[in-house]
This record gives structure tokens, C-alpha cells and sequence, in this order.
């Protein structure tokens, strides 16, 4: 059976009305193979490009080496790809698919750095749409060196700026606009600091940094979507033999979508999204949808994920049926997450319920070690906050959470492997890490510590908790936390052993 190709596209003519013509202008950089930008950011263009309203094309890139398969396996489908929208919507099943064809062109940016200067200084650019998760919305201290290609995600940018900054010899009418969906707090504002940063590092002139202030915009947005991915094999192999294609960029995603951005509704004429009728929201102020999803929704996916794989479920609607595992996150969500958080309780009960029923959506099969990835900085960004709400007002720890950040300390009980670090679930089976080398090496080289002096568990959490280069902070002198991560670790060891 073919792979999904242009001629397929033609077959399926009729569903994919917005396809892109090869020659539209790229108009939008996109740093970011994966499936969530696919599943939102590109299938929204895809909409409003069939409305006639986004005349663009995207240009696609990935932010790290690795995602370079991606890339490739994108161009040899002719840089298409399916997207599969599966859930309950307003009560009702819904299946779609569509062909997402707005990638205009897709390229390795380490292979070919002039290319992407060469995207950079284009007058047709006009927006830059990133997702390259909590971990690589960072800054990391880089050498600039001529020629050759920025690792970072943050310090790309800013030596690109710097490039069409110089084209445009600083025309206040050349800068960009920035989205970046990373789930971190204002990440509009985040990039700039770091862009900032890093041209401060460089000694890139003020008149440069000053046009990044003001020709340019960096929008705080709050995304919200479960996009799954590709899904188990057994469905992709069904669907592919009723399309009559292979695609291995298939994704799935639920039908819901909200996209909150901080911003003038005037902006819809740049990013048209509410015009096509999607559920994007020009507001004033973020605060209130980011809270609430990032420590409801993405605290309660972050809070299931290393009991869920240390306790052998693979998926979060598993999980949530498991009759231990699922009233575990529900009650942590009803009676420790909510009540942490500084809005009307009814209304975050309500949003609760809601992302409970999305978790149960029964054709999205969101797997747990997808959602693992970058465990740390997520637990710090999702559900740290709520725990150091109890610390800030003098109440105890609450047992969920504190058994959350055990599961998590338990999970990352891990050693290397070659490439891999690896741990082993209660069971004995053995599971990969993906986080930062940094994070991970940390990890391996604490439990190391602790099996070599064979020291008691407290003595073990009291020095992971306390290591500043994981949290930020000391996490060993919130009162009682060491005791309740030791007393958790002391029940599974049991039920191990058992
Ligand atoms: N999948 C969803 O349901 C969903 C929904 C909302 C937001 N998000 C956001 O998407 C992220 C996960 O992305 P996905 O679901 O597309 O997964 P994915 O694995 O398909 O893609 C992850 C992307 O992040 C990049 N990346 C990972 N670590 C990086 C690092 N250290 N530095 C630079 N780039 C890095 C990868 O190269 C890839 O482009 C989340 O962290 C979150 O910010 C996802
Ligand atoms: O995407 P991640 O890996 O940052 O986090 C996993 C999930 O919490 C997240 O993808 C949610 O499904 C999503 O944020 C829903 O909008």
C-alpha cells in the first residue's frame, strides 16, 4: 500500500478544499514537528484556509536534532498528513478526518541553517508558532558562532531576529509575531526575556533589543486540546487498509479546542481563527483559563502518569477506570487541586468534570509514557503550585499530591542504559525516561547514591527533595513532605513485595 501522497490528495479532493497551492508564500515559521501542533495549530490554519480567510503557507522545522525523522518522513509524504478529530461532542459521537496539507515546506534547520535565515529575513513572514514543550522554552547560556546553527529554541529566535533585524535595517514594520503554545506561564513574555538575554550574551547592539521590544509582539496564549498522537497500531493498520494509504504522521485529537490568547481582537485579521469559527478567544487577561487548565487538566495528566506506568496501565482512560488509580486523581483534583486554586469552586468543579469526561473519551487512546516526557519541569509548572499553596498558608501537606510527587521520585529511579535511562515498574517490567540529560542524569546518579550506601528511604528523600537543581528550591523543608514521600514509597515497596 502507498504512503499518503499529493495524488492521494487528489483523490480525497473534496475533504482537503484547503490544500495549499506549492507556491503560496510561507507566511508562518512553525518550530515544532510534533503531533500537538499538528493536531491544533496546523488544523486550524487548515480551517481557515478552506474559509478562504489564511492565504499562507507554513513552513515547518524541528527544534532539536532529533526530530529530524519527522521531518523526513513528513517531505516523503509530500509534506501531508491525517488528522483524525474522534470524541463526544455536545453528546454526540464525532469522526472526521481530514488531509492536513498547509506545509508549504518542511527542513532539518541543522542540515540547512541558511535556509532558515533565508526564511527568517523573507518579507512574506509574518508569524512564528512554536511548541517545543516546558523544556526547550528555556534559556540555556550558547555560544554564537557564525554559520553555524543555534540549539536552543529561544536563542534560534533570537539570532534570527537579529538577521532580519539587520535586512530591514530595523524598520519598525518588519517584526513578527510570536505564539508560542508551550505550556509554561506567559510564554509570550518568556520568549522575549530569553530572545532578550541571549542578545545581551552576544552584545548585540540596544537598537536591535530595542526593536525586539517594540516592532515585535509575544503573545501570552493558553492552549487546550488532548491530541493524541498516532494511535495503537491495531487502529492505524484498520484505518490505512479503509483509506487505501499509509501515513505515519497520523494524529489523532478530540474535537475540543479552546485557545485563549492575550491580545486585541484586531489581531484576528493577522490569525483569523475566530473568524472561521474556531474557539480561539481574544482576552485581557490569561490568568484564569491558564490556572485552571494547567493545574486541573495538565496537573491531574502529570499527577496519574508515574503511579499509572509504575502500576502497569499504558492510557489515560485505563487509568481513569482503574478503580484505585482513577478515584486516586479524582479525589486529588476535588479536594486538593480545587481547593488550591483562587477562583469560584462551582465553576472549577464544573471544568473538573468536564476533563474527566474528556479523559474517558473512548477513541482517544492517550498513552501515559507520551504524557511522561519531561516529567520534572511539568511537575513543577502543574502541580508544584498547588502543593506550595499548603506550605504558604500553613496547612498540611495533603496526602495526594505528596503521593503524586512520590510516584514521580519513584518513577525516575532510573540508571543509563547507552542512550536510555531506564527504570522498572512495581512489577519488574522496565520503561524508558525522556527527559532532559540534565534532569536525568541527576536522577540516576541520587538513586545511585542510595543503593550504593544502602541508606534508610528518609535519608533518600530527604536528598532529592532538597536538590535545587530538579525544583528551584529546597523541597526538603516543607514540613512534612519528606515523611509523607517516605511513608508512600513505604506502601509500594510493600505491595512489590508482597
Ligand atoms: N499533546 C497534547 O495534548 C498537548 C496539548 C496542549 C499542549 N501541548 C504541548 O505540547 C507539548 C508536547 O508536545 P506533543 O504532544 O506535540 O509531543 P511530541 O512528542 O509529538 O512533540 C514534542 C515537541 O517538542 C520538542 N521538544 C521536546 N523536548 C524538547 C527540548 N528539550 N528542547 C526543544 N524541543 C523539545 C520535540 O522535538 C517536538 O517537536 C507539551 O509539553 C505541551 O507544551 C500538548
Ligand atoms: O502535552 P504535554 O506533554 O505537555 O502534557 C501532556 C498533557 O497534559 C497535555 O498534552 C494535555 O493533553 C493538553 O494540554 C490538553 O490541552
Amino acid at each position: 500500500m502507498n504512503k499518503l501522497n499529493r495524488q492521494q490528495l487528489q483523490i480525497v479532493d473534496a475533504m482537503a478544499a484547503g490544500r495549499i497551492t506549492d507556491n503560496a508564500p510561507v507566511t508562518v515559521l512553525q518550530i515544532g514537528e510534533g503531533n500537538f501542533l499538528r493536531g491544533f495549530f496546523d488544523w486550524m490554519v487548515q480551517t481557515s484556509r478552506q474559509q478562504g480567510l489564511f492565504r499562507g503557507g507554513v513552513a515547518v522545522t524541528q527544534p532539536r536534532p532529533s526530530g529530524k525523522p519527522k521531518i523526513e518522513a513528513l517531505n516523503e509524504q509530500d509534506r501531508l498528513y491525517t488528522l483524525v478529530l474522534r470524541g463526544i461532542d455536545e453528546g454526540k459521537p464525532v469522526e472526521r478526518r481530514e488531509i492536513v496539507s498547509v506545509f508549504a515546506e518542511a527542513f532539518d534547520p541543522y542540515d540547512d541553517w541558511q535556509r532558515m535565515i533565508r526564511l527568517a529575513v523573507s518579507p512574506e513572514l509574518k508569524l512564528v508558532v512554536s511548541n517545543t514543550t516546558e523544556a526547550g522554552l528555556v534559556y540555556r547560556p550558547e555560544t554564537l558562532t557564525e554559520g553555524e546553527p543555534i540549539v536552543s529554541f529561544p536563542g534560534k529566535i533570537a539570532y534570527l531576529l537579529y538577521r532580519r533585524y539587520l535586512e530591514y535595517e530595523g524598520a519598525a514594520d518588519r517584526g513578527l509575531l510570536f505564539l508560542p503554545c508551550e505550556l509554561l506561564e506567559r510564554n509570550g513574555d518568556a520568549l522575549k526575556e530569553s530572545v532578550l538575554q541571549y542578545a545581551a550574551d552576544w552584545g548585540l547592539p540596544e537598537a536591535f533589543r530595542e526593536w525586539v521590544r517594540t516592532a515585535n509582539r509575544f503573545l501570552n496564549s493558553l492552549v487546550d486540546r488532548i491530541v493524541a498522537g498516532y494511535p495503537d497500531e491495531e487502529q492505524a493498520e484498520a484505518w490505512f487498509a479503509e483509506w487505501g494509504y499509509r501515513d505515519e504522521l497520523l494524529c489523532v485529537a478530540e474535537p475540543y479546542h479552546l485557545w485563549a490568547i492575550e491580545g486585541e481582537p484586531e489581531l484576528d485579521e493577522l490569525l483569523p481563527f475566530a473568524s472561521a469559527g474556531l474557539n480561539v478567544v481574544w482576552t485581557d487577561s490569561l490568568q484564569p483559563y491558564r490556572e485552571r487548565k494547567v493545574r486541573i487538566l495538565n496537573g491531574a495528566h502529570t499527577l496519574m502518569t508515574p503511579l499509572g506506568i509504575l502500576s502497569g496501565t499504558e492510557h489515560v482512560r485505563e487509568l481513569m477506570e482503574h478503580e484505585k488509580l482513577g478515584s486516586f486523581v479524582r479525589s486529588t483534583v476535588r479536594e486538593e487541586i480545587i481547593p488550591s486554586l483562587p477562583y469560584l469552586q462551582e465553576e472549577m468543579n464544573a471544568y473538573a468534570e468536564v476533563v474527566f469526561d474528556r479523559y474517558m473519551n473512548p477513541y482517544v487512546r492517550h498513552r501515559l509514557a507520551d504524557i511522561a516526557m519531561n516529567s520534572v519541569s511539568k511537575f513543577k509548572a502543574r502541580l508544584l503550585p498547588s502543593l506550595e499553596h499548603y506550605v504558604q498558608s500553613g496547612q498540611s501537606i495533603p496526602s495526594g499530591l505528596a503521593k503524586g510527587l512520590a510516584a514521580l521520585l519513584r518513577y525516575y529511579r532510573v540508571r543509563r542504559e547507552g542512550n536510555e535511562y531506564r527504570g522498572a515498574a512495581f512489577d519488574g517490567r522496565a520503561y524508558t525516561v525522556r527527559d532532559d540529560a540534565a534532569v536525568l542524569e541527576v536522577m540516576a546518579a541520587e538513586w545511585e547514591e542510595a543503593q550504593r550506601t544502602g541508606e534508610a528511604p528518609r535519608r533518600t528523600a530527604e536528598r532529592l527533595l532538597a536538590c535545587e537543581k530538579l525544583w528551584g528550591t529546597n523541597l526538603a523543608q516543607w514540613p512534612g513532605l519528606t515523611e509523607k514521600v517516605e511513608q508512600a514509597w513505604a506502601e509500594w515497596t510493600k505491595e512489590e513485595q508482597a
